[in-house]
């Protein structure tokens, strides 16, 4: 990282290394090398294209987030009520569908141009293969992580100069399988929380462009978000003003919905 700009703590004496920050959840710094980053980055700008490009994100207060986003496999957005059973209450196990909300994910752009979500793309369900092997080994370890079901949901989340993430849970997929999260440009704090309170106790991670962050087991429900990005920091050589954020996901979304 010789002759690039330091990011939000002070240039290391040592390498970073692999952190396990929670149980379950690791960090594993300069995970993609600056060619993997570029052909990333690429193929997220393909995604981001119409039609089911980027968007703005509603939330269901009729906000709007202030990162903009792509879906690739189900689309992931606010919803007035419950697609299948129409109710606007969080839990409905009567629900003859896959009961959602506030959140529901869809096969169409139904908060954008309506357009169908783009495919899940092979590339990255070896991609999550790759990410849960840096961060959890291939031993024994590794078992409790193995995934229920294949990857087949991406967010790509567009960060500007002062787009954050509040403290959230990833709450409406159906798999308990580890999310997975790569960092492309800017780097940013990674507030990562406990399971039960969106506040303290969390552990604030810096993560670079080229990071990886794997969260499951214990810590798949745990809350967690970006106060702050620090612009200007993404690497020259990856040609990008902001930052990227990818997280592959197990939808599972046959199945009724396991509440942490
Ligand atoms: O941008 C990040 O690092 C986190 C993104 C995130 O938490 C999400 O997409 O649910
Ligand atoms: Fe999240």
């Amino acid at each position: 990282m010789e002759g690039e700009a330091d990011g939000l703590f002070p240039r290391e004496v040592f390498p970073r290394e692999r952190t396990e920050v929670a149980p379950g959840a690791v960090h594993v710094p300069d995970w993609l090398d600056m060619e993997e980053q570029r052909e990333l980055l690429a193929a997220c700008r393909e995604w981001a294209g119409p039609p089911a490009g980027l968007r703005t994100v509603r939330t269901p207060g009729g906000g709007v987030m202030s990162v903009r986003q792509v879906c690739l496999g189900w689309h992931w957005s606010a919803v007035p009520r419950c697609p299948d059973c129409g109710r606007a209450v969080r839990a409905n196990p009567d629900c003859p569908g896959r009961h959602s909300y506030p959140y529901a994910y869809s096969r169409t752009v139904v908060d954008g141009d309506g357009a169908p979500v783009k495919p899940f793309p092979e590339r990255l369900r070896a991609l999550a293969g790759r990410a849960l092997t840096a961060a959890y080994g291939s031993g024994a370890g590794a078992a409790p992580y193995a995934p229920d079901a294949p990857y087949d949901i991406a967010l790509l989340n567009f960060y500007g100069d002062d787009a954050r993430m509040g403290m959230h849970q990833d709450i409406d997929e159906r798999s308990a399988a580890p999310v997975i999260s790569v960092s492309l440009g800017d780097t940013c704090v990674f507030r990562f929380g406990n399971t039960e309170t969106r506040n303290r106790p969390w552990t604030d991670a810096e993560l670079r462009s080229g990071d990886l962050f794997v969260f499951g087991g214990p810590s798949r429900w745990a809350y967690h978000g970006v106060p702050r990005t620090a612009p200007g920091t993404a690497p020259a050589a990856l040609g990008l003003k902001g930052r990227v954020n990818l997280t592959l996901r197990v939808g599972a979304l046959d199945r009724p919905a396991p509440r942490p």
